[in-house]
């Protein structure tokens, strides 16, 4: 095959056009040799503003933290501490737009007492029936607080909290956008009748009539992680000529009515609250609403005042569910040492088990995760998965998490969280031992089950991780504002430290 170009002579083809003329004179010397001086200056100076364009965007590069997890882990807690550490004028300014999420969250624990006592009430119906097969000791006990009118008296104060049931309306369509269908039943509730109630399922409804928003209703809140629903309560709070605007999606609200509602409604939630034979129902259908998230009702006084604005711990504990990925972008706000005005991504993910396809994508590029643990679920089962533990499945994803080739070089932080529950129930007399058997016979208190959980949880990062990587493990009360800035500010230096580490390293 005939050669397309001549052989390559070896002489370099640029001497012969680049070569100084033989015949120049001194002057023509110097005037040439000026100007490759100027050239060279120009070109050292493009070189030297492609460097520093190079540096800027390497200390540019946002820091990417994940946060993973399942359901109820506290992820969207994590991130409104970083908001409230980091960001703190936007998080005072959005407190107010969380009081729709705290009343949501507070007229849905009036809601589950009274459903718990109508099915209490129904199960002694039952029990006393004539036909049935029940033991005196059963029947006795069953009824063993009532006295002579307390159901009267509760079905009065039913009819007087009924409009409940239009503000619980109200706040979803605020809070929900339309067309949404992924949801899970409020778990709590299926869990506080399973095993429990043996009665016909009858019994009254908290609220009488039906509508197409009881199923509505019956679903947890969540929201697509944003601003938008956000933005729809902020809406709702806009006034045209001095007059509230309607809100959301019905269009019927009035002057903000959940709050006047709430508040005139106060005293009869206070009493429902307060009564003891109301407690002794919960406390025997194992309804543990204290431990549940969004658990207003010890502060029901302040909550329903009309003049309510959500403390920052407020924020904290309310609870909103999240369903979707997004990416949080902040710059923060306050001196944080070196990296003041650091701009960070924070990806907040949907934690249920029908969410969790949705994360991977968010794998690539990350600098850091932090992976939620709930340690006091070690009793509990998932929602949306009634035959899966809550611990049983965060050791699984765990697991996953660990192995995961994708991210076999990002740093992993553990939070094992909820620990002040964890406390409260260890305290109460549940005992560990009964539901995580390697446990065996060790001391039943907080320290040494924390001590035992940071010891499985880090044999697995050991033995799971694909290389060695850095890890850190932190015990937890996400909600407690104090412990988590401390423990926050340590993730952030860490997490910023390595992120400068493997820039320099590109
Ligand atoms: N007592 C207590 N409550 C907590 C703690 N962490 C989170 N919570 C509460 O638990 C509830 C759930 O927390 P979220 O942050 O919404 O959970 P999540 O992981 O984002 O859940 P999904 O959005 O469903 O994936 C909220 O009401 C929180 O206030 C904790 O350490 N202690
Ligand atoms: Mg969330």
């Amino acid at each position: 095959m005939p050669a397309r170009f001549p052989a390559f002579s070896g002489d370099d083809p640029f001497d012969e056009v680049l070569r100084p003329p033989t015949d120049e004179s001194p002057t023509q010397r110097a005037m040439r040799i000026q100007r490759e001086d100027d050239a060279r200056r120009v070109s050292d100076a493009i070189d030297e503003s492609l460097k520093q364009e190079q540096r800027q965007k390497k200390r540019k590069k946002p820091v990417k933290l994940l946060l993973l997890g399942q359901s109820e882990s506290g992820k969207s807690t994590t991130l409104r501490q970083f908001q409230r550490l980091y960001t703190p004028s936007a998080f005072r300014e959005e407190r107010i737009l969380w009081r729709a999420v705290i009343q949501l969250n507070l007229v849905r624990s009036i809601r589950t007492i009274l459903d718990t006592l109508s099915h209490h009430q129904s199960y002694i119906e039952e029990i006393n029936n004539p036909g049935s097969d029940y033991e005196e000791d059963d029947i006795a006990s069953a009824s063993a607080s009532f006295h002579p009118g307390f159901f009267d008296d509760l079905d009065q104060l039913r009819m007087r909290l009924l409009p409940l049931r239009h503000i619980e309306a109200l706040l979803i369509a605020k809070l929900v956008p339309p067309n949404e269908d992924e949801a899970t039943h409020l778990g709590f509730h299926a869990a506080s009748y399973n095993g429990h109630h043996r009665g016909g399922g009858g019994g009254y409804h908290v609220y009488s009539g039906g509508s197409s928003n009881d199923a509505r209703q019956d679903q947890e809140v969540f929201v697509r992680p944003g601003t938008k629903w956000k933005g729809a309560v902020a809406r709702g709070k806009a006034t045209a000529n001095g007059r509230p605007l309607s809100v959301g999606n019905t269009g019927i609200e009035t002057q903000d009515e959940p709050t006047a509602t709430l508040h005139s409604c106060r005293h009869d939630m206070i009493t429902l609250w307060r009564d003891p034979v109301v407690r002794d129902v919960l406390r025997r259908r194992k309804v543990r609403l204290e431990e549940q998230p969004g658990f207003f009702l010890d502060d029901l006084e302040r909550v329903t005042s009309l003049k309510y604005l959500p403390s920052d711990d407020d924020v904290l504990r309310a609870r909103l569910k999240t369903v979707g990925v997004s990416e949080y972008t902040f710059e923060m706000e306050t001196s944080a040492g070196r990296e003041s005005g650091a701009e960070w991504h924070i990806v907040d993910v949907g934690g249920s088990r029908s969410q969790r396809q949705t994360w991977i994508p968010f794998f690539d590029d990350v600098d850091a995760i932090i992976f939620l643990a709930p340690i006091s679920g070690f009793d509990q089962v998932l929602s949306e998965d009634r035959s899966v533990n809550r611990l049983e499945d965060s050791v699984l994803l765990w697991k996953m998490i660990c192995s995961n080739k994708m991210l076999a070089k990002v740093d992993l932080v553990l939070f094992l969280n909820k620990c002040d529950i964890l406390d409260r129930k260890l305290k109460s007399g549940i005992r560990l031992a009964k539901y995580v058997r390697s446990f065996q016979e060790r001391p039943n208190d907080a320290e040494t089950v924390q001590k035992y959980f940071r010891a499985k949880f880090s044999a697995i990062q050991r033995e799971y991780s694909p290389n060695p990587r850095k890890f850190y493990g932190f015990c937890t009360s996400v909600t407690d504002i104090i412990t988590t800035a401390g423990i926050l500010a340590s993730v952030r230096d860490m997490v910023v430290r390595e992120h400068l580490r493997k820039s320099k390293l590109i």
